[in-house]
């Protein structure tokens, strides 16, 4: 049988890693492909001396690739929603098969590619694009097919996760450690979509619609980052028992469906406490199977490299299948999504963290908790730390409550006047394994 031709679009860390893991692997890859598998065009702007090119085509320009004739599978590895939004198309509408690790194009215009592809009879692969080597778009597709899936759960961010470890065990520097990140090409292109959570919103907008049978809804994403999260929130954090961790959240509730991004405190003997740095976890918890659990290294060349050249397999298997029998990119029949709706982030109900700074004299206290009693918020625990000043912090722990409460609770105990600047606020989740 003919060799299934590769194009490659992007040879930074993740292209580099899977020219790497492609040559390294041939023969065992060609023995599960069940054909041969060699890269025979490559994109390249710069030239780059330290990788083995020889017998590979190469070109400047990333089209060429979309357009030639006899590249059967083209692998996206350019980054970016623009650029690699025309190649994809091109290739899609030239008949060539797509592998990609880009999660921001998969999550912004993911709905039109998957309709394209469908129409052009081609497959989409982006394992890579979320949590990186961890096969978790498969495990959910195929692996969870089964059930209804009630919520998912991870850090899905290696690059903050490396930061916020960094920083809690070993009191490093926020910008010194996100400079660090970007040296091991963990980072995107703009580290801001790392910090500011905006990668997790790409990964998280495709595992709920891969969990719930959704279309990607990027834009309904509830998104919060990293950068504003306190040294002394982390310490009061473990004070009480608890982790801080960036977790990406996708739940089926009764009013629909909450996809949320935001730091997050989880209890410190919680699975997900102990996933450190560039290492992602996602869980999962379905109806029939009860809570999975998925741990993988979630950036890095050759991790990532790992689900680019499983995709590329995956494709190459299936290349002679009915494109009726194909697994579906979203993992429902395109045509049996869900219209469930994406929940306003003021309906979504979890317990709260919440750190202020009062004066240090007598019925503060006593003033903050009616006001929470009244807006219906139950105390869970309450610290208060001495100073010796005029001034001191004051954490509370909150049972469950609706958000759109809470914004009222807060709003009122900023007016006090014994209440200094503003009060730091961080969601608590519990993730019970029941
Ligand atoms: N680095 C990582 O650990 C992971 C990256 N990804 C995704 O993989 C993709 C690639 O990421 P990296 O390899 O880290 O990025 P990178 O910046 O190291 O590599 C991108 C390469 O594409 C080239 N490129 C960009 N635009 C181009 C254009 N218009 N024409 C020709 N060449 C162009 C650049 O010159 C560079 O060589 C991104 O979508 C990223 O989100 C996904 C999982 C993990
Ligand atoms: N920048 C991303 C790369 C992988 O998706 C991350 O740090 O997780
Ligand atoms: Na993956």
């Amino acid at each position: 049988m003919k060799p299934v031709k590769v194009g490659l679009c992007g040879l930074g860390t993740v292209g580099a890693g899977t020219l790497n893991v492609l040559k390294r692997n041939a023969e065992e890859i060609s023995r599960r492909a069940g054909r041969q598998i060699v890269i025979d065009l490559v994109s390249i702007r710069r030239p780059r001396p330290e990788l083995d090119l020889a017998g590979i085509r190469t070109t400047t320009d990333i089209m060429d690739v979309a357009n030639d004739p006899d590249i059967d599978i083209l692998v996206e590895l350019i980054g970016g929603y623009d650029n690699a939004h025309e190649l994809v198309m091109t290739a899609i509408r030239n008949g060539k098969h797509v592998v990609t690790a880009n999660k921001a194009l998969i999550a912004v215009h993911g709905n039109e590619i998957f309709a394209a592809a469908r129409e052009n009879k081609v497959m989409v692969a982006f394992e890579a694009s979320v949590a990186g080597g961890i096969p978790i778009i498969k495990a959910i597709r195929e692996g969870l097919s089964a059930n209804t899936i009630q919520w998912v759960a991870g850090i899905i961010n290696g690059t903050g996760n490396f930061i916020l470890t960094e920083m809690r065990e070993k009191g490093r520097d926020f910008a010194d450690v996100l400079k660090e990140a970007q040296a091991l090409g963990y980072a995107e292109a703009d580290p801001t979509f790392d910090v500011e959570g905006i990668d997790a919103a790409h990964k998280l907008t495709i595992l709920g619609s891969l969990a719930f049978g959704i279309p990607l809804q990027f834009e309904r994403t509830f998104t919060e980052g990293i950068s504003r999260i306190a040294p002394e929130d982390v310490t009061y954090a473990e004070a009480l028992g608890y982790t801080i961790k960036h977790l990406g959240i996708a739940r089926r509730t009764v009013n629909g469906v909450e996809l949320r991004v935001h730091p997050t405190l989880i209890p410190t003997k919680c699975l997900l406490a102990a996933v450190n740095g560039v290492k992602n976890a996602v869980m999962v918890q379905g109806d029939a199977v009860g809570p999975t659990l998925y741990y993988g290294a979630g950036a890095g060349a050759e991790p990532t490299a790992s689900a680019v050249v499983a995709d590329i397999i995956d494709v190459t298997r299936t290349l002679t299948a009915d494109p009726n029998n194909r697994v579906p990119h979203l993992a429902f029949q395109p045509d049996h999504l869900s219209d469930l709706p994406v929940v306003q982030v003021d309906e979504i109900e979890t317990a709260y963290y919440l750190r202020m700074q009062v004066k240090e004299k007598p019925g503060v206290l006593a003033q903050i908790t009616r006001i929470l009693s009244d807006a219906g918020i139950s105390i869970e625990a309450l610290l208060q730390k001495e100073h010796g000043t005029a001034n001191a912090p004051v954490i509370i722990l909150t049972k469950q409550v609706r958000e759109g409460n809470m914004n009222q609770a807060i709003a009122a105990i900023e007016q006090l006047d014994d209440v200094q600047g503003q009060v730091t606020r961080m969601r608590v989740e519990h993730l019970d394994l029941a």
